[in-house]
């Protein structure tokens, strides 16, 4: 598996080796070995999510607090712009986000670790994303912030108009956002 930190070191896009021959491919998809060394830590998964969104969906900006979910992210359809904002007030890269696009074709997966806020959109016909998280859902704990916030000013490859649920149009400004410590 190829790992990669990014901008904001916590973050790690991850190839794992495809084994390709004349039937297809191979790929351990996911390891926890490989996994706990290529982010020099352990956490475990207890729920996989797949969200099928149309081209231009935007889910996000989103986070738990009480019970923040780590997320590896990968695409099986399409391709994706994802996007993370660091939300932890300790932390070196705080306030800072970045962007990564992940598809299906690149095979990357993407690590997010507690304590950021998350979001993507669809750049393709369509998307199939799927995603494990660290912990479970938990919607009373759920927190947006909008996806346009002007201090964050993301640069989200968009052709038009996004397409927001009705959750996602009411989320907060960054400066209103519940902070890590
Ligand atoms: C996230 C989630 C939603 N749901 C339900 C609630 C609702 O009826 C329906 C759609 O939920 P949402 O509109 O919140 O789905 P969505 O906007 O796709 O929310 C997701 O966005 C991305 C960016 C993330 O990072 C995820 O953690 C999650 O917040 O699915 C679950 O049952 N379990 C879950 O884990």
């Amino acid at each position: 598996m190829h790992i990669q930190p990014l901008t904001i070191p916590d973050i790690v896009l991850m190839t794992p080796k495809a084994h390709q021959d004349e039937r297809g491919f191979f790929m351990e998809s996911f390891n926890l070995r490989s996994f706990a060394q290529a982010i020099n830590g352990r956490y475990g998964f207890v729920q996989d999510n797949h969200s099928h969104s149309k081209k231009q969906v935007l889910r996000g900006l989103h986070y738990q607090f009480r019970q923040p979910q780590g997320k590896l992210i990968r695409v099986l359809q399409g391709s994706i712009y994802d996007v993370v904002v660091d939300l932890r007030q300790s932390s070196a890269t705080f306030g800072q986000w970045l962007g990564v696009e992940l598809s299906a074709a690149s095979q990357q997966q993407l690590w997010i670790p507690p304590g950021f806020a998350h979001g993507f959109l669809t750049l393709t016909e369509s998307s199939d994303v799927l995603y494990k998280t660290t912990d479970y859902y938990r919607p009373e704990d759920e927190h947006c912030i909008r996806w346009d916030d002007t201090h964050l000013a993301i640069a989200w490859p968009l052709q038009g108009p996004p397409m927001l649920s009705q959750k996602d149009q009411q989320g907060v400004p960054f400066s209103q956002a519940q902070l890590f410590g």
